[in-house]
């Protein structure tokens, strides 16, 4: 990956205790003697999330690479949320396409590694992560576009439905959807929210309370997607979309999408303890880590 971009980091000793776990998350090295450092946007390229800068465009591509399936493991959210938050605070930057460096998929969903066989502490640790994840996405100021370029499930699906415009690769393969009752758990009622701001009342009853998973054709004629080209196109579509954004004022448009959006962000957040709370009574019952356990299962032996 070749990028030149240059960016001002601050010193590390004028940055809060997390700031510095996250220099140390994104593998920012400051020299001896610091004094603010520059660092090239290589460095920008963290393990789980690749970040490509475009300052010329004002665009940035940002690559989930988690690989076998991109799973969102709470290393990869922390991640993305970091990355976001740099994206919203450069200056050159004003929108982004999220897309995944993971052949065949863009998300497999929320890890359920995290959600298997932990304890309390850790499944509300997780959940934090989680909830933070969404509300980052669902009220940036940046355009986002999803480019999909693979199957993404449930969680998968919720970053996709957290973007202002979605593009998927026709592959009949590639499904997506908030499938999380075939897994013998309920989606979360954001989830919920975000699914029926983006498909309505209707489809999402029918869309949750099965599980489906649509196939690119059928997620366009839902509105789960907004438009469906072969696979090789995915991202530069997704590009041409953001420019399009990207010509409206940013004052106006940001306004307009908190003002769509902020009312279904503060239902959560007047709430987030409790829903954590919720989460993990849920998902420590027997009944469901026992469905949780046999889904792994169900997916390990696929293969054999
Ligand atoms: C009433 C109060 C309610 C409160 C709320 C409570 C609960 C709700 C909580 C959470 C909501 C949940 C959201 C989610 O996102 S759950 C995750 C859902 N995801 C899925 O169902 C996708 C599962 N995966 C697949 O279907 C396939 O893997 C794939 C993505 C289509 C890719 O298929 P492929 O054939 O390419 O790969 P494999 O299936 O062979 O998988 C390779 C490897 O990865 C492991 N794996 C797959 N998905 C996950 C995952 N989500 N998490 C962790 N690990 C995953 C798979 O087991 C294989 O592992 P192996 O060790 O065998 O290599």
């Amino acid at each position: 990956m070749a990028l030149t971009a240059v960016i001002r980091v601050p010193s590390r000793a004028l940055l809060r205790p997390w700031a510095r776990l996250r220099d140390a998350a994104l593998g920012w090295i400051e020299p001896a003697g610091g004094g603010g450092v520059e660092v090239s946007a290589q460095r920008f390229a963290s393990q789980k999330v690749l970040v490509e800068p475009d300052p010329a465009a004002g665009v940035a591509v940002m690559k989930f690479k988690n690989p076998p399936v991109n799973s969102l493991s709470l290393e990869l959210l922390t991640e993305l949320v970091i990355s976001l938050e740099k994206l919203e605070n450069d200056k050159t930057v004003r929108g982004v396409v999220l897309t995944s460096d993971c052949p065949g998929i863009f998300s497999a969903g929320l890890d359920l590694t995290e959600m298997c066989g932990r304890n309390p502490a850790h499944y509300a640790e997780y959940w934090k992560a989680v909830q933070e994840m969404w509300l980052r996405l669902y009220l940036s100021n940046l355009v986002l576009v999803a480019a999909i370029n693979g199957a993404s499930p449930a969680g998968g699906c919720l970053i996709a439905l957290t973007c202002d415009y979605r593009v998927m690769a026709d592959n009949p393969k590639y499904c997506i959807g908030l499938n999380e009752t075939l897994l013998g758990i309920v989606a979360p009622f954001w989830f919920k929210d975000n699914l029926v701001n983006t498909i309505g009342h209707r489809a999402s009853e029918r869309a949750l309370q099965l599980g489906l998973l649509f196939p690119p054709t059928e997620a366009l004629q839902v509105g789960m997607v907004d438009k469906v080209v072969p696979k090789d196109q995915v991202q530069s579509t997704a590009l041409s979309v953001l420019a399009q954004w990207m010509a409206i004022p940013d004052h106006a448009r940001q306004l307009t999408k908190n003002m769509m959006r902020k009312p279904t962000a503060d239902r959560l957040l007047k709430q987030r303890d409790a829903d954590i709370q919720n989460f993990v009574s849920f998902i420590s019952r027997d009944s469901i880590q026992k469905s949780l356990q046999m889904y792994l299962e169900k997916l390990k032996q696929k293969k054999g």
